[in-house]
């Protein structure tokens, strides 16, 4: 399964000016491993733009002009979505200290997977996830790598415009002081979707650069600091439990001694119902790995923020990843532990809506919402990026850039997200196996083995640590793929779901 290397070189620039004249020679291949030629190697070292004077590219004429906070903001925005609100209701099926334990886990793990993506990439200059299939296993990982992104960013996606269908006109029906829901058309979600998308976020997905996006996204992140704020207020301002439910218990005694015995037997309930628990497995208890799987991918859009990166390194870009993911773990985890401990059992699968039911017209919730819609709406162009770039890899791999078809493939998918929402919101469920298939794959299997395939075995033999290390993390993608999977299936099988279809 060899792959031309020349055209790969080729398709890597990233503003499609083809550069056959300044790509270094390669050596094609040695014993069945494609392997690179020291200039490959040398650059690589000391990042894809070389700083001499001449200024001459070897792997992309294309100058990346993004600061380093830029692109902590951008990808902090990717990683940052619906995730966010499941945590809570992950956290209720975990108890603090698993949930604590299993979020470390995750947030490293998904850390090294950078590393592993940024050295394979490194390797071999290149800066797109799907063209590191392409040099692993050619054509078919291409294909993966490119399905898997599309399949995990248009369901991200269209959990992000589901909670603008169903938040938007709330939030519009409190600030106009209706009672109920009228039949206007700004009262139908619907619409609302569409509108946003035409007037937000496709402005925002036709910008060339995902660079661009910075402000928008430390805006929107700014909005989501807002809504952990809040959370943490709520938390000392919602009585627990929410509605006292004084047990109406039947029995031949006299009517005092009823209210006396219930009153008691509320308190203790109440007492244990408000209590934190520390550790605890229940059936729900799985949904909890692929929820913070799903909370951490931002993996698609790593490789372009950093072929967008100002004096690039992998140093650099992954330090910009550690940040932003310590940065995202430690939002998660107190909007999680806040989240949790102001409902407790009681928090749903999506966190806003459990709010309603304290008061859906409190104007502390209702700016809330304003938040979480305008940081969600601002991610879907981040996310839209890697798609567009995986859906112009496999359907016009050697094509320049062109404005027109930039363009139509933004229209496109936007429209079949807007589609989607509207009239199949049901579908959304299915993003719950989507999710728990596609998330793994980009976190642990795939940035593996195609670090095990990339890396020459002449500078890293099979047996070595690293590569020993990598198969095992790509094992235990396997491993939790199957054992999410096999749980989803279960709790279908026997009707018992209660995980929503947000994420
Ligand atoms: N970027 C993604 O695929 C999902 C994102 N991590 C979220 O929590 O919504």
């Amino acid at each position: 399964m060899e792959a031309p290397l020349q055209t790969e070189m080729v398709e890597l620039v990233p503003n499609g000016k083809h550069l056959e004249g300044l790509l270094p020679v390669t050596t094609p291949t040695a014993g069945g491993q494609r392997v690179e030629g020291p200039g490959r190697s040398c650059v690589e070292g000391e990042g894809f733009l070389p700083k001499s004077p001449s200024k001459e590219p070897h792997f992309t004429d294309f100058e990346g002009k993004t600061s380093f906070g830029m692109s902590v903001f951008n990808l902090s925005n990717a990683i940052m979505g619906s995730g966010i609100l499941g945590l809570a209701y992950a956290m209720a099926n975990t108890g603090i200290i698993l949930f604590l334990f299993l979020l470390t886990a995750v947030a490293l793990l998904s850390s090294y997977s950078i590393h592993l993506l940024l050295k394979s990439s490194g390797i071999v200059g290149i800066r797109a996830y799907e063209q590191l299939g392409y040099r692993a296993f050619g054509t078919p990982g291409k294909l993966a790598a490119a399905l898997a992104i599309t399949l995990q960013n248009i369901g991200a996606m269209s959990s992000y415009l589901y909670i603008i269908k169903s938040e938007l006109p709330l939030v519009i029906q409190t600030f106009l002081n209706l009672e109920d829901r009228t039949s206007d058309w700004y009262m139908n979600g619907n619409y609302l979707v569409i509108l946003v998308s035409v007037v937000v976020i496709l402005p925002l997905a036709l910008m060339r650069q995902l660079g661009y996006l910075g402000y928008s996204s430390g805006f929107s992140l700014s909005c989501m600091m807002f809504f952990l704020i809040a959370v943490i207020y709520k938390k000392f301002h919602v009585p627990c439990p929410l509605s006292p439910n004084v047990g109406n218990t039947t029995s031949n005694v006299s009517l005092v001694e009823i209210d006396k015995e219930a009153g008691l037997q509320a308190k203790t309930e109440a007492g244990a119902f408000c209590t934190p628990s520390y550790f605890m497995l229940n059936t729900q208890t799985a949904y909890t790995i692929p929820i913070m799987a799903f909370a951490f991918v931002c993996h698609p859009e790593v490789l372009p923020i950093y072929t967008e990166l100002k004096d690039p390194s992998k140093r650099k870009m992954q330090r910009i990843s550690n940040l932003s993911i310590a940065v995202m773990y430690v939002m998660y985890f107190l909007a999680a532990l806040f989240g949790y401990l102001t409902f407790y059992d009681g928090v749903e699968s999506e966190l806003l809506h459990t709010y309603n039911k304290v008061d859906p017209f409190d104007v502390l919730i209702l700016c809330v919402r304003v938040a979480v819609l305008t940081a969600v709406t601002l991610t879907v162009p981040i996310v839209l990026f890697p798609v567009r770039r995986a859906l112009q890899q496999m359907l016009f791999p050697d094509r320049e850039f062109s404005w027109l078809r930039h363009v139509l493939i933004a229209v496109g998918l936007l429209t079949c997200i807007n589609l989607l929402v509207i009239f199949a919101p049901n579908i959304l469920g299915i993003f719950g196996v989507i999710g728990a298939t596609s998330a793994p794959c980009l976190i642990f299997i795939f940035p593996a083995i195609f670090y095990f395939r990339i890396i020459p075995t002449e500078k890293e033999p099979a047996r070595s640590t690293p590569k020993i290390l990598a198969l095992c993390f790509a094992a235990l993608g396997i491993l939790l793929m199957t054992m999410s999977l096999s749980f989803i299936i279960m709790d279908w099988v026997s009707g018992t779901s209660r995980h929503g279809g947000s994420h």
